[in-house]
């Protein structure tokens, strides 16, 4: 009954089509949906929370929701302190909230995480005002996913996977704090720009003061590929007094003059900031960074395998002045990670204020 009601929901009516990029209106006929992108079925094979609760991952093949979506997917998580909503553009998102009172918001729409409210009320992330909610572009802003390739590379900028509906396969909540797992498989879309299967996997987990996130990707296919990728962080910030400590001592490539052919160089700067344009890559960063926002909090940066850092405020190239309320400081893997068939790469990034 509950599949029949998600099967009905009309893929047309839906607007999005993450084949092509383009919108398709109520009124468009079968035969101009090229659509495609991978009618994978709503519900795919079972797996199991962990809790000996068997669940279905849930697909969400269209970027927009129906209220009646919104309600199935909601009965389906049935998980305390996940929240199913409708978000900007009437794009679906979930909402996380811990026992202490911090939420987090994930739109399904590229696994972004957009929203990481302490429990005092304050964002530490930050989405561009001029960021769109079309489910065709991806959502600038938050924590945007550059997979398969960070770029700039023969694919399109940053990759594919802030540029997809995500599917859902697994939600918790343990002793207060929740946590989703997002899913994301090749499809034609995926193919026709980089002929591999894969799965990624995607758990972002929200605990008092902390938001963690484990990305994981594993070879799908008969033959080994390689991939670089990223978690493009946006922070809330003073970008002006901003400084980034952990650096001193890592190679760079400054991407500002050419991002092409970045310039080598060593960072010397105890405390790195950001006086200008700024579009730097640091090789081999360490384990923990420290952000200093410039309104008030330290952000402790910790990851696990992600060996690489990337720093980027676009200075006055963006429009108006939004430039001086962020700044990205992002983990990354610049250097290919290549994975035999079968293989899987992880990767931990934790955020955490004191
Ligand atoms: O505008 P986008 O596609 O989100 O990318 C923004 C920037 O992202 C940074 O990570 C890159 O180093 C920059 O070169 C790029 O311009």
């Amino acid at each position: 009954m509950l599949m029949e009601a998600l099967h009905a929901v009309p893929y047309s009516c839906c607007g999005f089509n993450p084949l092509r990029g383009v919108s398709f209106s109520a009124s468009s006929s079968s035969s101009a949906r090229p659509l495609a992108a991978p009618p994978s079925p709503l519900f795919s094979p079972l797996t199991n929370s962990g809790r000996g609760r068997r669940r279905r991952s849930i697909s969400m093949d269209s970027a927009r929701a129906s209220i009646g979506l919104l309600e199935t997917l909601q009965s389906q998580i049935n998980t305390e302190g996940v929240k199913v909503e409708e978000g900007k553009g009437g794009l679906p998102k979930l909402v996380l909230t811990e026992s202490s009172g911090s939420q987090a918001e994930i739109y399904v729409f590229g696994a972004c995480v957009t929203s990481w409210r302490l429990s005092s009320g304050k964002d530490l992330l930050f989405v561009r005002p001029d960021a769109l909610f079309n489910g065709q572009k991806p959502i600038s802003g938050g924590i945007p996913h550059c997979f398969p390739q960070f770029g700039p590379g023969p694919i399109q900028q940053h990759g594919f996977a802030r540029n997809l509906p995500w599917s859902i396969s697994n939600c918790e909540n343990d002793r207060g704090s929740p946590s989703v797992v997002f899913e994301l498989k090749d499809n034609k879309y995926t193919q026709d720009m980089w002929n591999y299967t894969f799965l990624a996997t995607y758990k972002v987990s929200l605990e008092k003061n902390k938001l963690s996130t484990t990305l994981v990707v594993t070879n799908t296919d008969d033959k080994l590929f390689t991939f670089t990728t990223a978690l493009h962080t946006y922070f809330s910030a003073l970008a002006a007094e901003v400084g980034v400590k952990g650096l001193k001592g890592c190679k760079t490539l400054d991407k500002v003059p050419d991002p092409v052919n970045p310039i080598p160089g060593v960072e010397e700067r105890e405390e790195v900031n950001f006086p200008g344009f700024v579009d730097c890559v640091y090789l081999d960063a360490p384990q923990e960074l420290l952000l200093k926002n410039g309104l008030g909090d330290a952000i402790s940066i910790t990851n696990k395998n992600w060996s690489d850092a990337v720093l980027w405020n676009p200075h006055t190239n963006a429009p108006g002045n939004i430039h001086k309320d962020f700044v990205c400081v992002e983990n990354a893997k610049i250097n290919p990670v290549s994975l035999q068939p079968g293989e899987k790469w992880v990767a931990e990034q934790v955020l955490k204020v004191s």
